[in-house]
């Protein structure tokens, strides 16, 4: 393997030769975000937070029992299977509550879009890097359980019990005193699109090929990056999108002095006992101004053909997928409008019974990476991604989520995310490009897309002027 990190040494699986003890402990109920914003100064660089897309489970992560960094040798999803239930088979488990989603043992992490080439963005993260985290908070149900996990039994630590005393005493808006949000805008940071002219160029080359019969489709991304005078405060930047971004995954995993931050309105796959299920997510269009004219745009993003190609080729893609793993296969025939704040998507969600249980990595790896963010045919759309796109993925447009000891979980895609590193943030946004499509509106489509992120880093977008005028 070639790079700049390939000698690394300690960038593989650990050893998974020790019992592990996993004890749960409902404690009190505790606002899981305002816990993980306190605490995670306790465990610097080691902590993660996940919120589900359209619902109240949330989990967050302190520090970790196991930290898993490795790169690939054949087959990075069935190589962290394996490893996992080789973990898993020496479980001492503690929970006398039963199986409650996301409680007890499990994995959080992610993979990167393909194997790393250059390590220079992603060197830390590589192919692959998860934790078993050391406590880990976890509401769901709306109830509140503290998983501890260790080479030994260990009663609560007293940061927990403290925390949930004092809990009632202060809100978001106590830890974050700032008018204009959580902190954002309280320093300059400066915005640069990273190459624009040139990305444009190289989709135009992606729609010839298409015209061509290179290919069906390919999503290519590009970058931008923003420079916060004093640094970038990861926890503060979550809290922003947790207040701005309601209905979407919201995640944060932090790897030593660096965060990969995101709220993704997209679901790869779920699983919960043998019933999983995923998303097809493909087809943007703006929020509208008022209600008369978001109903307008609504209405012509259903019936525009161009968007109902890309997201036809990921309905067709995701189907097959999970057809070849599910029994009872439920995908409606229409696609509807999924509303977030900035932009809205054609949204077809496929559900469906899995025929062998313990099958979710085969999953995750059959269904990555899905024409949303790959495209169609898939390899012909790599080749093109390749050669066309101006940075290296890593984990951008890549599952990130969790899986546990019964192999149920949940993985999101990677999008509208930053890495943050210091005090500068690089930003990530992708659209499919189909033969119909034209550079300057897919260029559009990206600044939409970029928007959240904007926003919850330096409390200002495209409209507020001054700060974007800068490319390199
Ligand atoms: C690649 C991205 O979005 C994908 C997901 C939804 C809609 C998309 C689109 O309409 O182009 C993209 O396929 C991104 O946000 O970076
Ligand atoms: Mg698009």
């Amino acid at each position: 393997m070639n790079g700049p990190f390939a000698a690394e040494r300690g960038a593989d699986f650990p050893s998974s030769e020790n019992v592990l003890i996993s004890k749960v402990v409902k404690v009190k109920n505790i606002d899981p975000l305002k816990f993980f914003l306190e605490n995670r100064r306790f465990f610097p660089g080691r902590n993660f937070f996940w919120k589900e897309k359209d619902s109240d489970f949330f989990m967050a992560g302190f520090g970790a029992a196991k930290i898993i960094r490795f790169r690939e040798k054949k087959d990075r999803f069935l190589e962290l299977k394996r490893y996992w239930e080789d973990i898993c088979e020496k479980l001492i488990i503690n929970n006398p509550y039963g199986p409650v989603r996301g409680t007890g043992p499990l994995l959080f992490g992610g993979f990167s879009f393909r194997p790393l080439k250059d390590g220079a963005l992603w060197g830390n993260f590589l192919d692959g890097f998860f934790y078993l985290p050391r406590y880990l908070l976890t509401k769901a149900d709306g109830e509140t359980y503290l998983t501890v996990n260790g080479g030994e039994e260990e009663a609560v630590p007293e940061w927990v019990n403290r925390f949930s005393e004092e809990a009632e005493g202060f809100g978001l808006a106590e830890m974050f005193p700032d008018e204009s949000g959580f902190g954002a805008g309280a320093y300059p940071a400066k915005g640069t699109e990273l190459q624009p002219e040139r990305w444009k160029e190289h989709v135009g080359k992606a729609i010839s090929l298409l015209k061509e019969g290179y290919g069906e489709k390919v999503v290519l991304a590009r970058e931008m990056k923003v420079a916060c005078e004093g640094g970038i405060d990861a926890g503060m930047v979550l809290a922003n999108l947790f207040r701005s971004q309601t209905a979407n995954y919201l995640f944060l995993l932090e790897n030593g002095g660096e965060a990969f931050i995101g709220a993704s309105p997209e679901r790869l796959a779920r699983k919960d006992g043998e019933r999983i299920c995923s998303e097809c997510v493909a087809g943007s269009a703006p929020r509208g101004k008022d209600p008369q004219e978001d109903e307008r745009i609504g209405r012509e993003l259903l019936s525009d053909e161009k968007n109902l190609q890309e997201h036809r080729f990921v309905v067709e893609m995701i189907t097959g997928a999970m057809a070849r793993y599910c029994r009872d296969l439920r995908v409606p025939e229409q696609p509807v409008i999924l509303n977030n704040p900035d932009i809205k998507h054609l949204y077809t969600p496929v559900a469906g019974i899995l025929r062998e249980d313990g099958a979710f990595f085969d999953v995750l790896r059959s269904l990555h990476p899905t024409p949303a963010l790959g495209g169609t045919p898939r390899d012909a759309a790599l080749e093109l991604i390749g050669r066309l796109e101006l940075f290296e993925r890593g984990l951008y447009g890549a599952p990130i989520g969790w899986v546990d000891h019964r192999m149920d979980g949940e993985f999101a895609v990677g999008i509208r995310s930053a890495l943050i590193r210091g005090n500068e943030a690089r930003l990530f946004a992708g659209c499919g490009i189909v033969k119909d499509s034209e550079a300057e509106k897919e260029f559009a489509e990206t600044r939409v897309k970029f928007r959240p992120m904007l926003r919850a880093l330096c409390g200002k977008t495209w409209d507020d002027g001054g700060m974007f005028d800068e490319r390199e």
